[in-house]
C-alpha cells in the first residue's frame, strides 16, 4: 500500500505504508544509531516526533518483550528505508511490522531516507505528516504545515507515569535475563518527565531504592519521601513551558543530592536561571564524542535532543563538566556549591555505548558525602 511522508516546507516522499495504517504528523528528525530500533522506538522522550532511522536496514533482528524502555511506543511515526519482514535472532518473538501494527504506530518505508536526512540536516527539522490514507500531496503539505510545533509545547505531561511506583529490576544479563535489586543503600526517588526504563535500572543496580513519580510531585511531596537522592528524568518537547518541574527542583537544591539526565539536564539548568535553545535538527545516534573539561577524556554517547542549554546563560550558578565535540555544545553541568549535576546525553546507553556509566557510579559517591555531612 503506498504511502507518502509530506514536509511543512513542501518536500514530498512516496513510499509503502508499514505498520499501522492512518494519518499522523510530528516534527521529523533523525537518529543515526544502527541497531537499537527497539529502545528508540520504546523512549518516551520522541513523543511528538516522527523518526527516521538512517540505517538502510531495520526491524532485522526483530522484536522482543525484554528491550524497552516504557510500556509502549511513544513516537508519532516511524520512517525506515527498508523493514526486515524476516528477523534472524533467536530473541525475536515477532517483526518490526506486527509491532509497529500491535502499537498503532504508522510506518512508510521505501523512501530516499538518505535524501530526507540531507533534507533535515541542511533546512533543520520541520513538522511533517505520514498517511496511507490521504495521497493527496498538496493537501499532505497543508496537513504538514498546520501540525504543531514541539516549542512551548508540554509534553511531558502526555507521558508521566499518573501514580508513583516502586521500580526493583537491575540491568540486564545475557543468559540470565534482568538482574533483581540487592539489599538497597539509597532510597532515591525519580521524576517520572518520560523515563527510560535502563535509567532505573542502573539506579537499581547502584543499590538505590527506587520510587517513581508523576512529573507535577511538589518538592514538599518529595522531600516528605526522605530521599537520600533524587534523579531529574529524559522526557519529550520542550523543557521552557516545564514551569511546574523547574520551580520544584530550585526548591529541592541543596536539601538533597540531585542527578538529571537530558529532559532532566535542560531543567536543572533552567532552575538555576539558564537558558535553553532549540537545536537546528539535534543529536540522536550512539556516537556522539563528548570531552569531560575536568581531565579532558573523551567519552563516546548515546544522544536523544534537540534542545540545548545555553552555556553563556549559567554565570557562576553552575560549573560547565562536558562537552559535544561536534559543535561545541554543553553536555553536562555540576552546580558550582550544591550537591546537583546533569548530563545532556545518556549514561544509561539503551541504546548505545556504555561509555558513561559511571556517572551513576558518581550519584551514589554524591549521596554517601551528603549522608556523612548530616552524620
Ligand atoms: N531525551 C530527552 O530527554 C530529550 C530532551 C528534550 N525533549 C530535547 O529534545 O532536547
Amino acid at each position: 500500500m503506498k504511502a507518502i511522508l509530506a514536509l511543512a516546507d513542501g518536500r514530498v516522499f512516496v513510499g509503502k505504508a508499514f505498520g499501522a495504517r492512518g494519518e499522523v504528523t510530528g516534527e521529523v528528525v533523525f537518529n543515526t544509531s544502527m541497531t537499537g530500533y527497539q529502545e528508540i522506538l520504546t523512549d518516551p522522550s520522541y513523543c511528538g516526533e516522527i523518526v527516521t532511522m538512517t540505517y538502510p536496514l531495520i526491524g532485522n533482528y526483530g522484536v522482543n518483550p525484554e528491550d524497552v524502555e516504557s510500556d509502549r511506543p511513544f513516537l508519532s511515526g516511524f520512517v525506515v528505508k527498508e523493514a526486515c519482514p524476516y528477523p534472524s535472532n533467536w530473541r525475536s518473538t515477532a517483526t518490526l511490522d506486527e509491532y509497529l501494527q500491535q502499537n498503532a504506530i504508522v510506518g512508510i518505508q521505501g523512501i530516499d531516507t538518505r535524501a530526507l536526512v540531507r533534507h533535515i540536516r541542511d533546512h533543520g527539522a520541520q513538522t511533517g505528516v505520514i498517511s496511507s490514507v490521504d495521497l493527496d500531496p498538496a493537501s499532505l503539505i497543508e496537513k504538514a504545515r498546520r501540525a504543531p510545533s514541539l516549542v512551548g509545547r508540554d509534553l511531558v505531561r502526555e507521558v508521566t507515569c499518573k501514580q508513583p511506583y516502586h521500580w526493583t529490576e537491575g540491568t540486564w544479563v545475557l543468559g540470565e535475563g534482568y538482574q533483581t535489586a540487592g539489599p538497597p543503600r539509597y532510597k532515591v526517588v525519580a521524576y517520572d518527565f518520560g523515563i527510560k526504563r535502563n535509567i532505573l535500572r542502573n539506579l537499581v543496580s547502584i543499590g538505590c531504592d527506587v520510587t517513581v513519580v508523576p512529573a507535577s510531585t511538589t518538592a514538599d511531596e518529595v522531600l516528605s519521601m526522605r530521599p537520600d537522592g533524587v534523579f531529574l528524568s529524559n522526557g519529550p518537547g520542550d523543557p521552557e513551558p516545564i514551569v511546574y518541574a523547574q520551580e520544584n527542583i530550585r526548591k529541592l537544591l541543596g536539601k538533597v543530592p540531585v542527578f538529571g539526565i537530558c529532559l532532566g539536564h535542560q531543567l536543572l539548568a533552567l532552575a538555576l536561571g539558564g537558558q535553553t535553545y532549540k537545536l537546528k535538527f539535534g543529536h540522536r545516534g550512539g556516537n556522539q564524542p563528548v570531552q569531560r573539561q575536568c581531565g579532558r577524556q573523551v567519552e563516546i554517547t548515546s544522544q536523544n535532543h534537540g534542545f540545548a542549554v545555553d552555556g553563556n546563560s549559567l554565570q557562576d550558578a553552575a560549573v560547565l563538566t562536558h562537552v559535544n565535540l561536534n559543535d561545541n555544545t554543553i553536555e553536562g553541568l555540576e552546580h558550582a556549591s550544591f550537591p546537583a549535576y546533569s548530563v545532556q546525553y545518556h549514561p544509561e546507553a539503551s541504546p548505545g555505548p556504555h561509555d558513561a556509566r559511571y556517572l551513576f557510579d558518581r550519584f551514589a559517591a554524591l549521596m554517601d558525602k551528603h549522608r556523612q555531612s548530616r552524620s
